[in-house]
């Protein structure tokens, strides 16, 4: 089971200047103290970390910079190579495997809906671009086509051999169809609810709530292995902060799921994480954050450790 990608994966969030550039000091002191709090692992440009609207530039010094302080600290990375143009992804994981990372992230092409045998080609290409860095196929629940279980074992039969995957999760009989079609590939489930996600089948998360605190969400982990009860009660509280603090923004005021994560990390404060996005894309304003916090403190005090 050595092989399997495990734990509380944390995400990078851009910061961004006012012009919108990117703070790369502020980056770096971000992933600083990532690697400090002992996280399993960090990954870049997932949603969260805007990858939408990178440049090719920017994209590599992200990639450059991530890897030179995991490396430096013997921190599991991984690096998102996720474009929706296929062509640009496929340039972006030639670029990232030879960062060596412990895994490279793809989503599928997303404009017009992939057939299955457009998947098979786009994954065979891009795992043959990443040899010997193996694949997270990358697949939220807003992807324009959501692999079934059974089409997991379709790709494997194909020859795509995948390590893990990045998705929603589902109820026992997707996690029994998953292990089914195959019994190899890590599952990876959104980070609020990862106790009972471990309990049904998960392996691990790319987790929201490691925005908000990653030393909490790590110490959380850690908790499921030894005190799963007192896991599950924490995730009681962690679903009331979710659906009282954090949902209504997305339901009622509709900013975007990287709005909330960059909300959330404002609010937890443990880096110099502002609640701006890149244009035209809208973050929730600072001015939200204090409110959040004393409630969320009121509901989670383990999320705002005091030393
Ligand atoms: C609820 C939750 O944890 N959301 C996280 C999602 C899910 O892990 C993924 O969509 C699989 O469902 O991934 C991100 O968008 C991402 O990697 O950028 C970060 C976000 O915080």
């Amino acid at each position: 089971m050595e092989n399997r990608i495990t734990g509380t994966w944390c995400t990078l969030l851009l910061p961004l200047n006012t012009d919108d550039s990117i703070d790369f000091g502020k980056l770096e002191v971000q992933i600083d103290a990532l690697i400090a709090f002992g996280v399993s692992g960090i990954y870049s440009n997932g949603t969260a970390a805007e990858f939408y609207s990178q440049s090719e530039v920017e994209f590599d010094q992200i990639s450059e910079l991530l890897a030179e302080r995991c490396r430096a600290n013997a921190t599991p990375f991984q690096i998102g190579c996720n474009h929706v143009n296929p062509m640009l992804a496929l340039e972006r994981v030639k670029r990232a495997a030879a960062l060596q990372p412990d895994a490279i992230q793809v989503i599928l092409p997303d404009w017009t809906v992939p057939s299955m045998d457009e998947i098979v080609d786009f994954l065979m290409a891009v795992q043959q671009a990443a040899n010997p860095i193996r694949l997270v196929l990358y697949n939220p629940p807003h992807a324009k086509r959501v692999l079934l279980p059974e089409e997991y074992g379709i790709l494997r039969e194909s020859g795509v051999r995948l390590a893990g995957c990045k998705v929603k999760g589902g109820d026992a009989a997707w996690y029994a169809a998953m292990r089914q079609s195959d019994p190899e590939l890590s599952l990876g489930v959104p980070g609020h609810t990862l106790a009972s996600g471990i309990l049904a089948g998960a392996d691990g998360s790319y987790s929201n709530i490691a925005c908000l605190h990653p030393g909490a969400a790590q110490a959380w982990y850690h908790l499921m292995a030894v005190d799963m009860e007192r896991a599950l009660e924490l995730e009681k509280r962690i679903g009331l902060f979710m659906e009282q603090l954090i949902r209504p923004y997305i339901t009622r005021y509709q900013y975007s799921n990287q709005a909330v994560d960059k909300l959330m990390a404002a609010v937890g404060g443990w880096a110099p994480i502002t609640t701006r996005l890149r244009w035209p894309y809208r973050g929730v304003h600072e001015r939200e954050v204090g409110a959040v916090r004393i409630e969320a403190e009121r509901i989670i005090p383990e999320f705002f450790p005091t030393n």
